[in-house]
Parts: structure tokens; sequence; C-alpha cells
């Protein structure tokens, strides 16, 4: 494989791209020749394989692991998810700013100038000053063989990848998920963006259509609406961010309508057509058939396991060819020797769900003798983001959730209009809500909607996993004044709730003989 190739999701080939290549796909790397028997073979190196492979070859215990990239180290998220999507959104979030900043007294100018040419090369710079964390020769220096190529299975214990044979002792299958094409006449021949395309742009469309209010469809819709592109975004359901507490998306529903994206909701898209005006979408809403015209599309319409070439047939690794891997909860397949972390085969999609899950994987093939001792995914308390503008950030159990495992719930509600630091910064949209065990101090879950709820839900996060109750959390000294009070102020309330008559009357003799 060579750089062409490559570049063609990473392009154009500036000096930022051809460094990233340099790293995460060099032109000129030479497979080693095969150890005679692997002890961990990795397939895939995006975030769930570079963990799990670096992790085992960085131990020092001399073990023989390989890892395989069919196309980019760092996988989705260095290339094309995470990194540059934060990066879009910053950008975006400079122009909302200045474009708000008359609420501050601070006069934007008539004509706020953004040269989108400048904002894509930024992504690529800040990209390729990560990428060497993700490198091949980063895995390479903690002794990991890198081979660049396509794995399959050819036999219970041994894999091809391009032309050589690789035989393990374990294997993981780490090989992600892509965009889900979605099923809409003539998109196809039309031509449409994903978020493997998305961010080689290098001229702003001025008309997007989205398809799909998921985490990649809001949060690119939003970017591009504030970076002058006037964006309808299509969702099939009543509102975003349908996995999301209903309260919080129906905030950030509001305020991309404020940013002036069209959103259509509970549609059906029923063609697309290029014209010499653009591309035409059908589609109907209401039972009313409409279309617009745009120059752009971007498909954010779900993902779609990379199943297809690992030839998993051939050592009876079930899998679902819309769910992925199908795994236990230690992440073995039903291959006791073959185990998968990460989008392969998770509902958890996550970056940080992908490391979490590499550690147990590397826990559970390697230091888990005679099976004993196994780690579980369901141990695991998974926050996460979306990162719009406000954030959505959610940790825990729902209400919802916890009602139906049977668990007498209690919800707190905090809203930023009455966090002093959330005023005095002009963000009073949103809330945090603390879901609690009834009659008890137990948090079950939370969800915070704030400009930077992203940057609060660790707190709680740590709280729940060290079993750190709303009483220990009303004594933890908050500076003054920060939007994070808000969770101080979530379990003053419950300590409130404490005061019973009887501890009111028994704090009355307190202060009379004190
Ligand atoms: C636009 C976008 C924004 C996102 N933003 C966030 C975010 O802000 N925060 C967050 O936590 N998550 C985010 N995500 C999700 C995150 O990117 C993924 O959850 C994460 O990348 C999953 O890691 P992974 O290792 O499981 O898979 P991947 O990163 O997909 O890596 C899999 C690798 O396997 C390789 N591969 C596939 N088949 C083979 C084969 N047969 N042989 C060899 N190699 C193979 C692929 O080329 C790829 O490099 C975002 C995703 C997208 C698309
Ligand atoms: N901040 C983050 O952590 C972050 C950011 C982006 C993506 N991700 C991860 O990536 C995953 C995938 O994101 P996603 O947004 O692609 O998927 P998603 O499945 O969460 O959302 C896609 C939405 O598109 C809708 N849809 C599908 N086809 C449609 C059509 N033809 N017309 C209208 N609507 C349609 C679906 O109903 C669905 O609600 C997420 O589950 C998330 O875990 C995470």
């Amino acid at each position: 494989m060579n750089i062409q190739k490559h570049a063609t999701t990473i392009t154009p080939l500036d000096k930022y791209n051809q460094e990233l290549l340099n790293n995460v796909h060099p032109s000129d790397w030479i497979n080693p020749t095969p150890a005679e028997l692997y002890d961990l073979v990795v397939i895939g190196a995006g975030t769930a394989g570079l963990v799990t492979a670096k992790g085992a070859g960085g131990l020092g215990l001399g073990l023989k692991v390989a890892l395989i990239e069919k196309h980019l180290m760092g996988g989705d998220c260095l290339n094309v998810g995470c990194v540059p999507s934060k990066c879009l959104i910053r950008s975006s979030r400079a122009v909302a700013d200045m474009r708000d900043a008359g609420s501050l007294g601070v006069i934007p100018p008539e004509e706020i100038k953004i040269h989108f040419p400048t904002v894509m090369a930024r992504m690529r710079q800040v990209r390729t000053k990560i990428s060497p964390v993700d490198s091949a020769m980063s895995a390479k220096k903690v002794g990991v063989d890198v081979f660049f190529g396509e794995a399959s299975f050819t036999s219970n214990d041994t894999l091809t990848v391009k032309g050589q044979t690789l035989r393990f002792k374990k294997a993981v299958i780490a090989t992600g998920a892509r965009a889900v094409k979605p099923q809409i006449q003539g998109l196809e021949s039309a031509g449409y963006l994903t978020n493997e395309t998305v961010f080689s742009l290098t001229e702003l469309p001025p008309r997007l259509a989205v398809i799909g209010g998921g985490p990649i469809g809001c949060e690119l819709a939003q970017s591009f609406q504030r970076l002058g592109s006037q964006v309808t975004l299509f969702h099939r359901g009543n509102h975003i961010l349908n996995k999301e507490d209903n309260e919080a998306a129906e905030i950030v529903q509001q305020a991309l309508i404020k940013d002036g994206i069209r959103l259509i909701l509970a549609c059906q898209m029923s063609g697309v057509e290029k014209t010499a005006e653009g591309k035409i979408i059908h589609f109907s809403c209401n039972g009313k058939s409409e279309s617009i015209v745009v120059d752009e599309i971007l498909a954010g319409a779900g993902r779609q396991p990379n199943v297809e070439s690992l030839n998993l047939e051939a050592v009876g690794v079930e899998y679902d060819p819309r769910k992925g891997v199908i795994v236990n909860d230690n992440l073995q397949t039903s291959n006791p020797k073959i185990y998968a972390a990460g989008d392969i085969c998770m509902n958890w999609k996550f970056t940080h769900a992908a490391d979490a899950a590499a550690r147990i994987v590397l826990k559970n093939t390697l230091f888990s003798p005679f099976g004993f001792g196994k780690y579980k995914l369901s141990d695991l308390v998974m926050p996460w983001v979306t990162y719009t503008h406000p954030e959505i950030a959610h940790v825990g159990m729902y209400e919802e959730e916890a009602q139906a495992k049977g668990i007498d719930c209690n919800t707190i509600k905090i809203d930023f209009d009455d966090v002093d630091r959330a005023l005095a910064d002009g963000e009073t949209e949103g809330f945090l809500k603390i879901f609690h065990k009834k009659g008890s101090d137990e948090i079950l879950g939370a969800t915070i909607v704030a400009s930077h709820a992203g940057e609060m839900i660790s707190e709680v996060t740590t709280a729940i996993v060290h079993k750190i109750g709303l009483s220990k959390m009303s004594s933890v000294i908050h500076p003054y004044p920060t939007q994070a009070e808000a969770i101080k102020k979530a379990a003053d309330t419950y300590r409130r709730t404490l005061l019973t008559e009887n501890t009111k009357k028994l704090l009355g003799i307190l202060t009379k003989f004190s």
C-alpha cells in the first residue's frame, strides 16, 4: 500500500497530512517477518487495538505481540472522528461567541468572517500533532510487530495478512465500525460525505444536508451551520439525540434551531437527484412531500461493524452483520481463544469505552490463568458526552432505567440559572440532574446539560466508581464561582432532605445550650 491509497481519506496532501500519514501509515513501512508464534495478535489499530497491543508489548515481559492495521493507525478517533470533529467544534464555538458577544456588552463586527480553509488547516495541524502517540513507530518501540494489510482468519490459530501467515495463542478483534450507507434512492450516485471524507473538505459547502440527528449528525450540523453553511438536518425520530434524556435533548434541539439549522423531524427521505443546481433531496414529513436543493449531503445515520473481510466463519466467531461480533461479559467471542473490544462489539461506541474494554481484554487474555479473575464489561461505569453547544454529558442510570430495574429513584435537579457562575458567564441554558436511590445518598446516575458539561461529569463518575454518596459530596469544597458548584448544590439539596422535624427539634435544643 502506498501513501496515495491512504490519501483517499486523508486529503489534501499538504505538509500536515503528509506528516500524519508518515506516522499512521508510513509509505516505506516493511512488514516484519512474523514470529513463530504470537502470544497475542490484535486486528485493527484504532483505540481498542492500540491500547491492547501496546499494553501487552509495553509490559516488558517479552510477550510476542502483533498488531495489524489495514488503513490508518489511530483508527476513527484520531483520523476521522473525535479529534477532527472537536477541532471544528472549537472554531464554530468561536463564531458563536462572537455572534453572542453583544449580550456581554462587546459589540460583534457587522460581519463575522470565517476562513474555512484555515479552520480545516488548523484541524489538520492539531491532528498531526496528536498522531505520534498512535503511530506505527510508537507501537514498534514497545516491541509490537506492526503489519499493514487486511487480516483474515485462516484456521483456529492462524490468520493471514498480505500473504504472510501469523500463528497466535490468542487473538483480539478490534476492527471498529464505519458509517451506515443510508438506503435512499439515488443517494449513492449523487454522492455523499461521511465521517471518512467530510474532514478532507477544503471549501465550505454553502448548503449542507445532514442525515441523522445522533451525536455525529448534531455535532457536525451545528459546527457547519456556525461556520457558514445553511444546514438542513434530517432526522427520523420526533426529536434529536433520542438516546439522551428528553429534556436534555430538547435544550440542544432549541440551540440548533437558534443557530439557524433547518430541522426536519419524523421525516422519510425518498430520493436524491443530482442536477446542475445541486443535489435535490425529496422527502416527506407529516404526510407532506417536499424537496430541497443542497450542495453536499453528510450521512451520520449510525455505524456498521467491520466484520466482512475477517473470515469469522473459519474460526467459529459468531457475529451479527448490524451489531457486530458477539461477546460475553468478559469480551470473549464464541471462540474461547478470540476476544473483541471497541466499536466492533460494543453498544458504547466511544474512544474511552474502547480504551477501557482493551484493558479488560488485556487482563482476560493474558492474566487470567484457567479463566480465573476475569474482568467484566458490565462492571464499568461509563460516562459519555455529546459535544454540541450546550454539551450533554451522562453517566450511570437514568431514572426510568433505575425504575425498570426495580430501584426506587429520586431526582435532584439544579438549573444553571441558579448557579452564579453560569449567570456571570451568560450560560444559563441547561441543568444538572442527579439520580439517587430513594432513602439513600447512593448516586445512580447523572445528566448534565451545560456549556462545559463534559468537564463536569467526571466528578460524578468518580463518586459513583468509588461509592461516594451525596452526603460526602456535600462536604467537598467547590471553588466559588464555578459552574461545577451545581454538583455541590445538588448534594446540599440532598442533605437538606435529611432535616426531619425530629432532627430540627434536636438542633433547636443544641443551639439553646451552645
Ligand atoms: C465523527 C465522529 C466523532 C466521534 N467523536 C467521539 C468523541 O468525541 N468521543 C468519543 O469518545 N468517541 C467519539 N467517536 C467514536 C470513536 O471514534 C470510536 O468509538 C472509536 O474510534 C472506536 O475505536 P475502535 O478501536 O473500536 O475502532 P476504530 O477506531 O474504528 O479502529 C478500527 C481499526 O481497525 C482497522 N481494520 C478494520 N478491519 C480490518 C482488518 N480486516 N484488518 C486490519 N485492520 C482492520 C480499521 O482500519 C481501523 O483503523 C466519534 C466517532 C465519529 C465517527
Ligand atoms: N461525542 C461523542 O462521544 C460521539 C460523537 C460522535 C459519535 N459518537 C459515537 O458514534 C456513534 C454513531 O453516531 P451516529 O450519530 O452516526 O449514530 P446514531 O445511531 O447514534 O444516530 C443516528 C441517527 O440517525 C437516524 N437516521 C438513520 N437513518 C436516517 C435517515 N435515513 N433519515 C433520517 N434519520 C436517520 C437514526 O434514527 C439515529 O437516531 C454514536 O453511537 C456514538 O457512540 C460519539
